[in-house]
């Protein structure tokens, strides 16, 4: 027994060819123009895009403590919808990832109630504190993939560079969600045009580069593997391109939000475009564009980060910060910078697949015969209007509501298995 996607478009190269993918177990076992067998599930995915399932490093799944927001079940079905195939989960939840206890609890409910591959990332600090290191060595023995306080940035220098030291260690790399305390007070949005109008207190751009800077500083000392959340700083990126060119081991990531939206198209008082970091100026998110298009920026991640409708509604000053992103990545990744040729579907798929594979080491994000069968099939004909009322996730909190989009998954396949699969696909592409 196996599936064959019959007919479907897939990236070869930079071409686009039009061929069969045979599925066996979880691997893919053969890859050809024309595959029969009378044994096998037929699925016609013909003139639809077959790309390696995407790859988000960046996931809040809430589960466990903040089930309101989301589960691992309802985050993983969001993935799914969204073309992912492995999410890495965010410690901040409650209890925090900081002990071997809450790693297993975590891969045993995606074992049981997810939709796919979930990789857990542990604490750098008990409860994400900042007072004193996790026992990041039982951490990795129960199943982490990387150490992140993501939520807070870690305000010490000494405790950075002793958690960089073990990370070395251990083969981990430090994933930091870069934020000086002392800056923001009680800030929530970027401070520049938008909050200056609305009178709304400021996140100054320094909050995030003083840490980077800080960081790629410690990072050359000790030799670890530095990896940085949702950039959002034109500086940030000028900081990182640099480190890279005299060889320190850096990477980034960034959200499709920062790299679509600045502080100015904040229409009002309106949380769904709360997050954080927060909306920037046209010039950061210019410079977001133009590094991850050199490769200063390795990766496009979600930083999905649910919240309940009642939470969202409390306005910018009084909202938590952060807007969904699963469902949406790829759909605006591909109509705002594919559809408009600032960058190839091949750049734009190899950021949301392959790289972040290569970056953390992981034996995903290529579509090749031996391969895992990590798949996703992508109608990019089809428009339709974000509308969150559809989505699987539990969070409706996007800013990009109603927004008309090309780009929509239709199948996801995880380790060989058809995690979802859109009604429509159906007519069109035939389930024998
Ligand atoms: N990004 C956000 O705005 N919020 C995240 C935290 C984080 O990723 O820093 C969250 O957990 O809600
Ligand atoms: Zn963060």
């Amino acid at each position: 027994m196996g599936t064959i996607l019959k007919n479907g478009k897939l990236l070869v190269n930079g071409e686009i060819v039009a061929l069969d993918i045979l599925v066996a177990g979880n691997k893919i076992v053969k890859i050809a123009p024309q595959i029969e067998g009378a044994d096998y599930k037929i699925v016609d995915v013909s003139g639809k895009l077959v790309t390696p399932g995407f790859i988000d490093m960046h996931v809040h799944l809430r589960e466990p403590g903040f089930e309101a927001k989301e589960t691992i079940a309802t985050g993983t079905a969001s993935a799914a919808r969204g073309g992912f195939t492995t999410v890495a989960c965010m410690p901040n939840t409650r209890p925090v990832i900081d002990t071997p206890a809450t790693v297993e609890l975590i891969l045993q409910k995606a074992k049981e109630e997810g939709s796919v591959r979930v990789l857990p990332m542990g604490a750098i600090s008990v409860r994400e504190l900042g007072k004193e290191l996790t026992d990041m060595a039982a951490l990795k023995e129960a199943g982490v993939v990387a150490l992140s306080d993501d939520g807070v940035g870690v305000q010490s220098s000494k405790m950075m560079k002793d958690a960089m030291h073990i990370a070395v260690e251990l083969g981990l790399p430090i994933v930091a969600h870069c934020e000086d305390d002392s800056l923001i007070e009680g800030g929530c949005v970027h401070e520049g045009v938008f909050s200056e109008k609305q009178g709304l207190k400021g996140i100054p751009s320094e909050a995030e580069t003083i840490h980077i800077g800080r960081d790629i500083i410690l990072a050359e000392a000790t030799g670890a593997h530095y990896h940085i959340c949702h950039i959002s700083t034109a500086d940030g990126v000028r900081l990182v391109r640099d480190a890279k060119q005299r060889g320190v081991k850096v990477t980034a990531e960034v959200c499709p939000h920062h790299l679509i939206l600045c502080d100015e198209d904040i229409p009002g008082d309106d949380a769904n475009y709360k997050m954080n970091p927060p909306l920037r100026s046209q010039r950061d998110r210019d410079a977001l564009v133009a590094g991850l298009k050199d490769g200063t920026i390795d990766m496009v991640v979600t930083d999905h980060a649910p919240h309940t409708a009642e939470e969202k509604q409390r306005g910018m000053a009084l909202a938590p910060f952060g807007i969904v992103g699963l469902e949406t990545a790829f759909p605006l990744m591909y109509t705002k910078f594919v559809k408009t040729g600032a960058f190839t579907l091949q750049e734009v798929v190899d950021r949301m697949t392959k790289v972040p594979a290569d970056v953390f080491n992981l034996p995903y994000g290529t579509i090749e015969e031996g391969a895992i069968a990590d798949i996703t099939v992508i109608d990019l004909e089809t428009e339709k209007e974000v509308d969150p009322q559809t989505f699987a996730s539990k969070g409706h909190n996007t800013p990009f509501t109603g927004w008309k989009l090309a780009g929509w998954p239709v199948l996801t396949m995880v380790d060989g298995v058809i995690a979802w699969q859109a009604d429509d696909l159906n007519g069109k592409g035939e389930v024998h």
